[in-house]
């Protein structure tokens, strides 16, 4: 297959490094990162079987590319020009590997072609232009943003477990996104604004803010039609702290490298969907107003 990855920063190319093992890749990066891609190629770190690889690394904003796939890694604030961008080119199908809610909607309504929703539990970090380092193994899950089956999905599905990575196509990706939610709601604003590691939302007091984070999140999703009890949530969060307890999540590391974040696609979309639905999250309110408030401070937003 010919891939484009649009917006090669950590995670984009940790999966690009990894799906060029099989199929064609391009990369949509930053001018740094582009050259040296270009000039030296992409290592891989903490990757036994693939250092390094060298691709074609597009350098443009991304406009008139061709490829049977364009998979979407920019931050989701950023999603509406990459929607412009892939818009100008011709692709067979479109995936989301972003967190996050609304980046399937914003490419959907800006794009003819199929777009997928998915999942990335890998942990991955740019570490300078030209290295990115794996610093989780995971797996990715995919398939039509509004649940269901599809060709086009399974397609995706065989490409991405051709190049070796684990994969799964899913015919409930609405309920996954909005656990995934629940998971980042819970763990991400609670370990910026304290500092901390994931592992901290195990333990009091930040285990009972995360919690009810996402019993809040899981009551919203319910508003709509997905079925996620608090249960289900609950736990979804606490494995996903345990198994990344030592990890930086991306917030807390946006949070360090004064970057604006993605709380209005995380807690910022629960509270949204909380309003049209008439119910009261104020933790994730709270959440919310704290990191929007330290994003303007420093000029972020
Ligand atoms: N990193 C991880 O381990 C994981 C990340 N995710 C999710 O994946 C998404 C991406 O995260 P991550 O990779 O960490 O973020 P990064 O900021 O490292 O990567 C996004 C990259 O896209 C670039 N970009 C944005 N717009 C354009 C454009 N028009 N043309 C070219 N490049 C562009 C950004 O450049 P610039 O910064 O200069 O704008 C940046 O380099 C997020 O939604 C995140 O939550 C999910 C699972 C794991
Ligand atoms: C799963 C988790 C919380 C891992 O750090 C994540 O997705 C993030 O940091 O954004």
């Amino acid at each position: 297959m010919e891939i484009v990855v649009f917006g090669a920063g950590s995670l984009g190319s940790l999966v690009g490094g990894l799906l060029a093992r099989e199929h064609d890749v391009t990369l949509v990066a930053r001018e740094a990162h582009a050259s040296a891609v270009r000039e030296s190629g992409l290592r891989l770190e903490g990757v036994a079987d693939r250092p390094s690889s060298v691709f074609p690394a597009a350098t443009t904003d991304g406009t008139g590319l061709e490829a049977d796939l364009a998979i979407v890694t920019v931050k989701s604030f950023d999603t509406p020009a990459a929607a412009d961008a892939l818009a100008t080119g011709s692709f067979d199908a479109v995936l989301s590997l972003q967190n996050g809610m609304g980046n399937e909607g914003t490419l959907a309504a800006r794009l003819e072609v199929p777009v997928l929703a998915g999942t990335a539990t890998y942990g991955a970090i740019l570490q300078a232009p030209g290295v990115v380092e794996r610093t989780g193994v995971g797996e990715i899950v995919l398939g039509p943003r509004d649940g269901g089956s599809s060709a086009v999905a399974d397609r995706v599905g065989e490409a991405i477990v051709a190049a070796g990575l684990e994969t799964t196509v899913a015919d409930d990706m609405p309920r996954r996104l909005w656990e995934k939610l629940a998971v980042n709601a819970g763990i991400n604003a609670v370990t910026a604004l304290t500092a901390t590691e994931n592992g901290a939302v195990l333990e009091d007091p930040a285990n009972d803010l995360a919690r009810a984070a996402t019993r809040e999140t899981a009551r919203v999703a319910r508003a709509g039609p997905v079925s996620l009890s608090n249960r289900e949530a609950l736990a979804a969060v606490e494995a996903v702290a345990e198994a990344t307890a030592a990890n930086t999540s991306s917030m807390h590391q946006d949070v360090l490298a004064e970057r604006r974040t993605e709380i209005d696609a995380i807690n910022g979309y629960v509270v949204d969907r909380a309003l049209e639905a008439g119910l009261e999250v104020p933790t994730n309110r709270t959440l919310t107003a704290l990191i929007r408030t330290w994003e303007r401070g420093r000029g972020l937003r």
